[in-house]
């Protein structure tokens, strides 16, 4: 029986990765893995999965409008596909991680997810909320903050390093608008 996968952390935990390593093992098996990422998380150009560490590979884009079990049932009747492989998980809907289930369950394909599970304000993202719910195998990924300890909070800076304690929840970024951190240096930087 396939499984669900959601392997989630912070920023700059080496999800993408991480995310890449699967694609290549299934590869280098003879095997035929499939990578989606999300179309507004254009950082490293659409259409691509890139590691900050320098691997990049080809990937589908989905919007929050796509079926993701419609679109697997297509791409499956035009070839075998072993598993497949999410990026920027955190953007899908709730329905996509339903319909993701429906991959694993009745086409008996498995789907491995990568994705932060909270945003700067630390609340869940709607796909992380319901990938937490409902994936058969939660793995954590980690990574340090400056003090040493894990990092599991993300702080959004201003131009002038200062942390933001509002706006939209969705703001596409790297090491220029985010930066990963333990809970305590969290509350510090926001004055908690
Ligand atoms: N295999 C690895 N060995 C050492 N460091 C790694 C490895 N993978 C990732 N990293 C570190 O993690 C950082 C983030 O990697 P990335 O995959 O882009 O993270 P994420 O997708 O979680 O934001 C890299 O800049 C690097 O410092
Ligand atoms: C914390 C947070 C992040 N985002 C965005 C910023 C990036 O584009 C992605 C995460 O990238 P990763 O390095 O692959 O983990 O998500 C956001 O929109 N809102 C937030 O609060
Ligand atoms: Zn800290």
């Amino acid at each position: 029986m396939a499984q669900m996968y959601f392997y989630y952390s912070a920023m700059n935990a080496g999800k993408s990765t991480t995310l890449l390593q699967s694609s290549f093992n299934y590869r280098e098996r003879g095997m035929t893995p499939i990578i989606f990422t999300a179309a507004i998380d254009d950082r490293f150009g659409k259409g691509k999965v890139s590691s900050r560490i320098g691997l990049q590979e080809d990937a589908e884009l989905f919007n929050s409008t796509d079926d993701l079990y419609q679109t697997l049932i297509q791409i499956s009747a035009a070839g075998k596909i072993d598993c497949v492989l999410i990026d920027e998980s955190q953007f899908l809907t709730k329905d996509q991680v339903y319909q993701l289930t429906e991959v694993v369950d009745k086409l008996d394909i498995p789907v491995l997810c990568y994705g932060l599970r909270t945003d700067f304000l630390g609340e869940l993202f709607e796909g992380s909320r319901y990938l937490l719910s409902w994936a058969d195998k939660l793995v954590e990924l980690k990574t340090i903050c400056h003090c040493g300890r894990k990092a599991n909070m993300v702080i959004r800076q201003d131009a002038k390093g200062n942390a933001i304690a509002g706006g939209n929840q969705v703001e596409i970024g790297g090491n220029d608008l985010y930066v990963s951190v333990c809970r305590a240096h969290y509350k510090e930087a926001l004055g908690l």
